[in-house]
């Protein structure tokens, strides 16, 4: 099968978020393109939004049955699902989908793993290690430390250079190194995975006016400067660093492909201000494509059929594009 004809394997997320509803309106999108997935889940579950379902043995059977219904490939829940309401007994079927979903792309059947949402403290309850996925993907592949998170939408890149840790701790751990080895492992996979031949970088400051010459903190001088030099030293046309209350305004975003940033929310706030309905999450330094939602479990409204879809056909469709960068036909 041509590499960018594999389906993608499209996890089930916590069962009582809205997984299952945004799982039933992608189908719906999606079920006339090329885009195809199975589900690693339940397939009653998808079933209550009113979309025809059919379990699957192979991931090959998603080409003879996307058209007429969700493929899945099951996975057993261990307690029934109310909307709204999560189950931490239902941890273990919500991590089995996630490892299923990275074995089917690590032995080359899926193209991607796209991963509906999952809540961190729901594992986390039932005894969970990780973060999140982006932590997880990574011990998963054999690669942890080298995860970097991406989130995406069509106006603006924006990598968090430290991810799921209080902001206290997120000072104490960044570091030189640490900048060094996320950038270059986003520049590769711009190149790699987007297509980009020369991506244009921007280097986030930490502190207010990027410390002002040391006056408001000097982790520009002391880790991010001497990051930029080395980084530029390897070629790459990277500015900063910049203030960052300007860095995300329009013209600023013009004049590059993505934004390193220092911390989560330095990251995560613009991108979700400026276009959370088609924000994607994707996961670099990974060996496989791993895409998501920009978006939570959103418990708040589960089972009530307004969650909207966009963002998980975005998620999607750019596990596609991804795929077909990285085994070009
Ligand atoms: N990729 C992931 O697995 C992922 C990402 C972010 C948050 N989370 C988890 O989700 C849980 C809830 O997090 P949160 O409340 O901060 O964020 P959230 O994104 O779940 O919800 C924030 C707000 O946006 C709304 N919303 C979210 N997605 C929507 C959609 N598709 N359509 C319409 N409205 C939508 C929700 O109703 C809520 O009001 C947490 O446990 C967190 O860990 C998981
Ligand atoms: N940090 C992400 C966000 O706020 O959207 C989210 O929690 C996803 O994390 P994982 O993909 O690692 O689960």
């Amino acid at each position: 099968m041509p590499e960018e004809n594999r389906p993608l394997a499209l996890t089930m997320g916590d069962p009582a978020g809205i997984g299952p509803e945004i799982t039933a309106g992608a189908w719906q999108a999606l079920r006339g393109g090329t885009i195809r997935f199975a589900v690693v889940g339940d397939a009653a579950l998808i079933a209550r939004h009113g979309v025809p379902v059919r379990d699957i043995g192979t991931i090959a059977q998603v080409a003879d049955v996307f058209a007429q219904a969700v493929p899945v490939l099951p996975v057993a829940l261990a307690a029934p699902v109310t909307p709204g309401q999560p189950d931490s007994r239902n941890a273990g079927a919500i991590t089995t989908s996630i490892a299923r979903a990275v074995e089917l792309a690590r032995n080359g059947q899926a193209g991607a793993v796209v991963t509906n949402p999952i809540s961190k403290i729901v594992l986390k309850k039932a005894g969970f290690a990780y973060p999140g996925h982006t932590e997880y993907l990574a011990a998963l592949c054999n690669v942890p430390g080298r995860e970097v998170m991406m989130l995406a939408c069509p106006e603006l890149r924006v990598v968090p250079i430290t991810i799921h840790v209080s902001l206290r701790r997120a000072l104490d751990e960044l570091s030189t190194e640490g900048i060094i080895a996320a950038t270059r492992t986003t520049h590769a996979a711009l190149i790699r995975d987007f297509g980009i031949a020369a991506p244009r970088i921007a280097m986030a400051g930490l502190n207010p006016h990027a410390g002002e010459d040391g006056s408001m903190g000097t982790e520009e001088q002391t880790l991010i400067i001497p990051a930029i030099e080395t980084l530029r030293r390897d070629g790459m046309d990277i500015t900063g660093p910049w203030p960052p209350d300007t860095l995300f305004t329009p013209p600023a975003r013009a004049r590059y492909d993505v934004a390193m940033c220092m911390y989560h929310d330095q990251a995560l706030i613009p991108l979700k201000t400026i276009d959370m309905t088609n924000g994607v999450n994707t996961t670099l330094g990974l060996p496989i494509i791993r895409t998501s939602p920009d978006h939570g479990t959103a418990f708040d409204i589960a089972g009530r059929g307004v969650a909207d879809p966009a963002s998980l056909v975005a998620a999607l469709r750019m596990a596609g594009r991804m795929a077909e960068h990285r085994n070009p036909t």
